[in-house]
């Protein structure tokens, strides 16, 4: 738990409308509704009959204390679990039982909470990865098409460079091996990377996780650029309350599998059920604090 962020605008930061002359790389905005969802891992109940949606166009942040269940629906959405109960519809579409690649080409991109990007290779190379999952090129094609090939490169290329790494202000390390930079810098390439997928709907796992103060206000700036500029719809995990409740358009706070309060910000912090499910799950007195704080702004 921390305070609330302090959010700078970025040097690269521009207008929507700017944004869109320059062809920012999301899709239209998606909407995802979870319905009745449910999940169990043999005797363990992990989500219990979810239903939340996600607004098109908005940072929804899904939060609970430890093991409330965030994960689980989480990969429900990504696509990494299947429920044994309930749908998850992405802009009315049932995906419940989509695999995930399939996710990728309608829309879906995400981040992960253990950074997931190659060591060894550099952040441009790590981006490209993100941005070849759009492709319509594969290697036999490559062979038999090298002309469109090409142009496609030049296109990634002109792509990954001019917008992506601009707007989160990498290029001073494009060339550089991902091992060799801070924690705050490969969380930054790692949600490079997603935009590179044009995602419709960006997954967000943990975003500040790990981070010191400066990272984190850096990381929920970005954030709040990609929804601002590009009208990409997000949903995020994440136990940083400072920057869930200053970034965030709504709330869904799990407990036991349960949704136990979901709205605006202001009425999640007010909310005497969620301060209880934090008590009672002896989160950090930091967050005890900080809970009954805002409650009693509220
Ligand atoms: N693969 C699994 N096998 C068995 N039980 C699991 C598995 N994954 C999660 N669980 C259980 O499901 C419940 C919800 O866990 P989950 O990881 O989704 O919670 P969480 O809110 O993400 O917790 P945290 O904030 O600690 O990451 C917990 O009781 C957990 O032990």
């Amino acid at each position: 738990m921390s305070a609330p962020v302090s959010l700078k605008p970025h040097r690269g930061a521009a207008t929507q409308a700017e944004a869109a002359r320059k062809g920012a790389p999301s899709g239209a905005a998606a909407s995802l509704e979870v319905e009745g969802v449910s999940l169990s891992f043999g005797g363990v109940k992990a989500l219990r009959d979810v239903s939340f949606s996600v607004a098109p166009g908005s940072i929804t942040a899904l939060i609970g204390p430890n093991g409330a269940g965030k994960t689980s629906m989480f990969n429900c959405i990504s696509g990494f679990y299947k429920p044994q109960q309930g749908t998850i519809r992405y802009n009315g579409e049932d995906i419940t039982r989509m695999h995930p690649p399939h996710r990728a080409r309608i829309g879906f991109a995400r981040t992960f909470q253990n950074i997931a990007l190659f060591r060894g290779m550099t952040v441009l190379d790590n981006i490209k990865l993100g941005r070849h999952a759009h492709l319509k090129t594969n290697i036999l094609d490559a062979f038999a098409y090298w002309g469109r090939a090409a142009r496609e490169e030049m296109e990634l290329r002109r792509d990954v460079e001019e917008r992506i790494i601009d707007f989160l202000e990498i290029n001073h390390i494009r060339n550089m091996p991902v091992a060799a930079l801070s924690y705050g810098l490969q969380k930054r390439v790692e949600l490079a990377r997603a935009l590179a997928m044009h995602p419709r709907i960006l997954l967000l796992d943990e975003p500040v996780a790990g981070m010191n103060r400066e990272e984190t206000e850096d990381m929920a700036r970005f954030i709040l650029d990609v929804k601002e500029e590009w009208g990409t719809t997000i949903l995020m995990v994440e136990h940083d309350m400072g920057m869930v409740m200053d970034i965030s358009d709504h709330v869904v706070v799990l407990n036991f599998g349960e949704v136990i309060a979901s709205g605006l910000p202001h009425e999640v912090q007010g909310n005497a059920q969620v301060a209880e499910a934090y008590l009672g799950a002896g989160e950090p007195a930091a967050i005890k604090e900080k809970i009954h704080k805002r409650a009693s702004v509220a």
